[in-house]
């Protein structure tokens, strides 16, 4: 009388049958980190690291940041757990890692850092799109300007930019050096602190116009007075000439032959390059599929992305870059990206394996 055509459940396992535990071993990796970035992000939003800078109990927070107990009493346990609040005498406080990264008024606030890998899940979002119809069209100077500047700004200030300002101001030409173009330098903190390293320096910050304003807060919040904003494209506006120092940091088009001519022109003999970038090995393919993946999901106008995460059309290989460098530089220094890169975000801004050149002009061409 049970007998039904309705389909049943499967009580026994087949032996052969793959088992669900790797694929859900992939939704539990995933879906755990995400909820935590969501965690950071709402916290971060409703001011709870700000408030934490004093030690509050549970029920002073939810008062100081208008939040409900039973939900929040959660966060901030799972905070604990993550090593971002602790807990003493039942009172909440921030941990120096959040008191230092993730309250507002701290110069090394990482907020920017934050909002930029939402933007990247926004794209995301649309990956089925993109895989229908093409990447997103973005305009160019918008999509610098859309916080990813803001984002390397924050990003470099915790080792980057230390050490890059290390290792260029330690080469003997840099010390001489009384002008500086920082080419694509965005929100020109390399340029301030270079300057900061040579007291003689005048540096340029050359970049698209709607970078002016991120480039020029920055200046002012550090009372950079030798260092100016020019607005321009690098590809087709003058560069100037007879400059001591160019810098290039992460530039569309930075591995391109008609830039490096540009450069050149723009140095005097003699002058300092120092160029920093993630290169392919002749022959080499993916670096990182994942970021592949978010490299192709969206395009710009300006400079043609390639397939890769970094690369771009006309970029020179590692190795034909090298050599078209040797030819009218002398190469004083190649630097891994260990000494002088920061903590990979597994997002669009990482520096993967880069590599920073030391390079001076020479006087003749060989
Ligand atoms: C990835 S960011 C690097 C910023 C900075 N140099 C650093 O390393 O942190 C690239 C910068 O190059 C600028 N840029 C890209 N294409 C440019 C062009 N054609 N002319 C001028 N600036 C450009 C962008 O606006 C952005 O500020």
């Amino acid at each position: 009388m049970f007998a039904t055509d309705e389909p049943t459940i499967d009580t026994k396992h087949e032996a052969e049958a793959p088992g669900a535990d790797a694929l859900h071993g992939l939704f539990y990796r995933a879906s755990r980190h995400y909820k935590e970035f969501c965690a950071m992000t709402a916290a971060l939003r409703l001011g709870i690291f700000d408030a934490l800078e004093e030690p509050l109990t549970l029920a002073g927070l939810c008062e100081a940041c208008k939040v409900m107990p039973p939900a929040t009493e959660h966060l901030v346990e799972l905070f604990c757990e993550l090593g971002l609040l602790h807990r003493r005498d039942g009172m909440y406080r921030n941990t120096p890692l959040s008191s230092l990264y993730l309250v507002t008024s701290s110069p090394l606030f990482q907020g920017a850092v934050m909002r930029d890998i939402q933007y990247g899940f926004s794209l995301w979002d649309r990956l089925d799109q993109v895989l229908r119809q093409g990447p997103i069209a973005v305009e160019e100077e918008a999509f610098f300007e859309n916080g990813l500047v803001d984002s390397l700004a924050a990003e470099i200030l915790c080792g980057e930019l230390q050490k890059t300002v290390e290792a260029v101001s330690a080469v003997p030409a840099f010390q001489q050096a009384r002008s500086l173009l920082d080419l694509g330098g965005g929100h020109g903190l390399y340029a301030i602190a270079l300057s900061q390293m040579n007291p003689e320096l005048k540096a340029t910050v050359f970049d698209f116009p709607d970078i002016a304003r991120k480039a020029e807060e920055v200046m002012a919040a550090h009372g950079a007075h030798r260092v100016r904003f020019v607005p321009g494209n690098l590809f087709t506006d003058d560069l100037g000439s007879d400059h001591d120092v160019i810098f290039l940091s992460y530039n569309p088009g930075g591995k391109n032959p008609a830039l490096l001519k540009r450069i050149h022109d723009a140095l005097k003999p003699g002058g300092l390059f120092v160029t920093k970038h993630v290169y392919y090995k002749k022959g080499e393919g993916s670096k990182d599929r994942l970021l592949d993946l978010e490299w192709s999901l969206s395009a710009f106008n300006g400079v043609s992305k390639d397939s890769n995460i970094y690369r771009f059309s006309g970029d020179l290989s590692w190795e034909a870059h090298r050599d078209l460098l040797e030819r009218h530089f002398t190469i004083e220094q190649i630097l891994e990206a260990d000494a002088f890169s920061g903590h990979p975000l597994a997002k669009f801004g990482d520096r993967m394996d880069s590599k920073m050149i030391v390079a001076v002009k020479k006087r003749q061409v060989s």
